[in-house]
C-alpha cells in the first residue's frame, strides 16, 4: 500500500526486506526510505530490526508505525507497551506548527491507528509534531537529520491527510520531484527487452486479460515479428472466452497467435488436489509445459525453412501485486503463490521477460492506452490465470467446472445488462464444491451446492471493498442461477473487504 502511494505521488519505489543492510541501501542509491508498519513488538526477541547504519546513509526516512517505533528505539528513543491500544479512525491532533510533515494541516484531525504499542519517549534531537488522547508521542520530527515518523497509517485512505503527509515527505523533506509516470516506462522497458533478448525469438503468454495484452504490446514495440503469442486453454475459463482470445483480440492487435489445448492435461493433474496452494502450483507447472511444448511447435515449423534455435524467452504479464503477495523475496509473507510467480516451476528453462513486473494495474492500464490498445482489453476486468481452478472451493472435475461456468456467465451477463461492468472491480464466482445445503425445488427436496457471489470494488487489487449491488439485481442473478443451473440451490453474497478476506477465495 505504502508503494503504491508512493507512486501515487509520482516518486518510484521498491519494496525491499527489512534485513537488508546499509550497503545495500546505498548501493540502490535511494532517494528516501520509508520503514513500514509490522505485526511485531520492537522488544520481543527477534523482532524485525533494521541495520542502524542505515540512519547515516544520509538519506531521509519516515517511519510508520512499527517502523516509527523501530526507529525511536534504535535512535535512543523509548518504546513501551501501555496497555492503551488504538484500532481504526482515531483524533489525533497536530502540536506545534507541525513541521514539515504536518504543517498547513487542520490542527484536528482524524487518521487510521492500528497499534498496541507507542513510543514513550522521543529521541534527542526529535520533537513531537502530534499526538492522540493514548499517545502523546504519535509523530515526531528532525529536521536537520530529514528523520520522521508517524504512529498513524498515512497510506490508509481513511487517513484524512495521509497523502499530504507522504507527500510532504517525499516532495519537501526529501525534495523530490513528482517526475515518475508511464510514459517514462514505455521507452525505458521498449530499451531494457531489446537489451535482453536481441535477436531472440520470443513467446507470451496471452490470456485475453490487460497485463499480458500490454506486456505483449510492449515486447511487440521492441522487437516486431520475434515475437509469437500462446494462450493456453486450460479447460478453468470462462464460457466464450476462447474464441473471444481467438477472434476479437487478434482482430484488435494483429499479434501472432498460436493456441494450446491443454484441457486434458489441466484435469489430469488437478485430479484429488483439494489444497488452494498445490492447485496455484500444479497449474503454475501446467502453464510453462504448455508453454514449452509451443515453443518445440514453433522451432520444428521454423526448421522447415531456416536456421531455427530454440526459443529461449517467455514474456509473461506479472504485475507487482502478483509479485508482492507471492512472499516477492525476503521479509514479506506470502499470502498465496500466483501461478506465474510463486507457482512456477524449479526446472523453468525460460528466461523470463517481465516488463510489467514493478507496476500497478492502474499504472499498467494507463500503459496500454499510451501505446494505443483499444478500451475493450484496456478496461476488461481482471480475470485469474488459474482461472475457475482456483473458484472451486473442493477438487476440480469437468462436471464442476461445466456448473461454474453457467453460473459465471449469467452472473456476467447480468452484470453487463445492468451496466455495472464498469463500477466494478470484478466479480468472482465461487462454487462450493464440498458444501451442500437442503433445499426445496419444484416441490421435491434438494440436497445441492451454493454459488458465492464476491462483486468487488478496487483500485489495485491491493486492498478492496464487498461492492454494494442493488438488491433487485442480486435477486434476478440468484433466480436465475437457482432456476438454470443444476446442482444449485443456494446463492450467497461476500460481504467482506480485503483485508481481512482475499478477492479469490483460494
Ligand atoms: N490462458 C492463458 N494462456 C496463456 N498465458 C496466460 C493465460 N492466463 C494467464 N497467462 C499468463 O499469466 C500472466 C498473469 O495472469 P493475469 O491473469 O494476472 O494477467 P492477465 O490475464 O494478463 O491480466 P488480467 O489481470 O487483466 O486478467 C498473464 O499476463 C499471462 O502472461
Ligand atoms: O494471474 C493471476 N494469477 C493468480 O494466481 C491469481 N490469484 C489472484 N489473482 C488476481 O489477483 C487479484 C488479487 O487477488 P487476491 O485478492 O485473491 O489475491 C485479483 O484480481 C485476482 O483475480 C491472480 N491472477
Ligand atoms: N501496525 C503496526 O505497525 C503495529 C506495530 C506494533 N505491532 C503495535 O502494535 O504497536
Ligand atoms: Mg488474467
Amino acid at each position: 500500500m505504502i508503494a503504491r502511494r508512493v507512486r501515487e505521488a509520482s516518486v518510484y519505489s521498491e519494496i525491499v526486506p527489512s534485513n537488508i543492510t546499509a550497503a545495500e541501501v546505498a548501493a540502490k542509491s535511494p532517494v528516501g526510505i520509508v520503514l513500514s508498519g509490522g505485526p511485531s513488538s520492537v522488544y520481543e526477541e527477534g523482532a524485525p530490526g533494521l541495520d542502524p547504519a542505515i540512519f547515516d546513509l544520509g538519506v531521509p526516512v519516515l517511519g510508520i508505525c512499527y517502523g516509527f517505533q523501530v526507529m525511536a528505539q534504535t535512535l535512543g528513543g523509548e518504546v513501551a507497551h501501555s496497555g492503551l491500544r488504538e484500532y481504526g479512525a482515531t483524533d489525533m491532533a497536530v502540536t506545534g506548527d507541525g513541521g514539515v510533515l504536518l504543517g498547513g494541516q487542520p490542527v484536528d484531525q482524524t487518521v487510521w491507528m492500528s497499534h498496541g504499542d507507542q513510543v514513550s519517549k522521543a529521541p534527542e534531537g526529535f520533537t513531537v509534531v502530534a499526538s492522540s488522547a493514548s499517545t502523546p508521542v504519535a509523530a515526531f520530527a528532525n529536521d536537520a537529520k530529514q528523520q520522521y515518523g508517524v504512529q498513524w497509517h498515512p497510506e490508509v485512505k481513511h487517513t484524512q491527510f495521509g497523502q499530504n503527509v507522504l507527500e510532504n515527505f517525499l516532495h519537501t523533506a526529501a525534495g523530490i520531484p513528482a517526475d515518475w509516470n508511464s510514459g517514462n516506462v514505455i521507452a525505458d522497458q521498449v530499451a531494457a527487452i531489446r537489451a535482453q533478448v536481441g535477436s531472440g525469438k520470443v513467446i507470451c503468454g496471452l490470456s485475453g486479460g490487460v497485463d499480458s495484452a500490454v506486456a505483449a504490446a510492449l515486447v511487440h514495440e521492441a522487437v516486431g515479428d520475434q515475437l509469437t503469442c500462446v494462450f493456453v486453454d486450460h479447460g478453468l475459463l470462462r464460457a466464450d472466452e476462447r474464441r473471444q482470445v481467438e477472434e476479437d483480440y487478434v482482430a484488435a492487435t494483429g499479434v501472432r497467435l498460436v493456441t494450446v489445448d491443454a484441457r486434458e492435461q489441466f484435469l489430469d493433474a488437478l485430479a484429488g488436489v483439494t489444497d488452494p496452494e498445490q492447485k496455484r502450483k500444479i497449474i503454475g507447472r501446467e502453464f510453462i509445459r504448455s508453454f514449452e511444448g509451443a515453443a518445440e511447435a514453433l522451432v520444428l515449423e521454423a526448421a522447415a525453412d531456416a536456421a531455427s534455435e530454440p526459443v529461449k524467452f517467455l514474456v509473461q504479464g506479472t504485475l507487482y501485486p502478483d509479485v508482492v503477495e507471492s512472499g516477492g523475496g525476503t521479509g514479506t509473507a506470502n499470502i498465496k503463490s500466483h501461478h506465474n510467480v510463486g507457482g512456477l516451476p524449479e526446472d523453468l528453462q525460460f528466461a523470463l521477460v517481465e516488463p510489467l513486473r514493478t507496476l500497478f494495474k492502474d499504472e499498467v492500464r494507463a500503459i496500454g492506452r499510451q501505446l494505443g490498445l483499444p478500451e475493450v482489453i484496456v478496461g476488461r476486468q481482471p480475470f485469474p490465470g488459474p482461472g475457475l481452478g482456483i473458484r472451486i472451493v473442493g477438487e476440480v472435475t469437468f462436471e464442476r467446472l461445466e456448473l461454474l461456468r453457467a453460473a459465471d456467465a449469467i452472473v456476467r451477463a447480468e452484470l453487463t445488462a445492468a451496466g455495472l461492468d464498469g463500477e466494478i472491480w470484478q466479480c468472482p464466482v465461487v462454487l462450493l464444491a464440498d458444501v451442500r445445503s437442503v433445499g426445496v425445488q419444484g416441490d421435491g427436496r434438494t440436497y445441492g451446492h451454493p454459488i458465492v457471489l464476491r462483486p468487488v470494488s478496487s483500485e489495485d487489487a491491493m486492498t478492496a471493498d464487498w461492492t454494494r449491488l442493488p438488491y433487485d439485481l442480486l435477486a434476478r442473478i440468484s433466480n436465475r442461477i437457482t432456476n438454470e443451473v443444476a446442482g444449485v440451490n443456494r446463492v450467497v453474497l461476500d460481504v467482506t473487504s480485503k483485508p481481512p478476506g482475499t478477492i479469490e477465495w483460494e
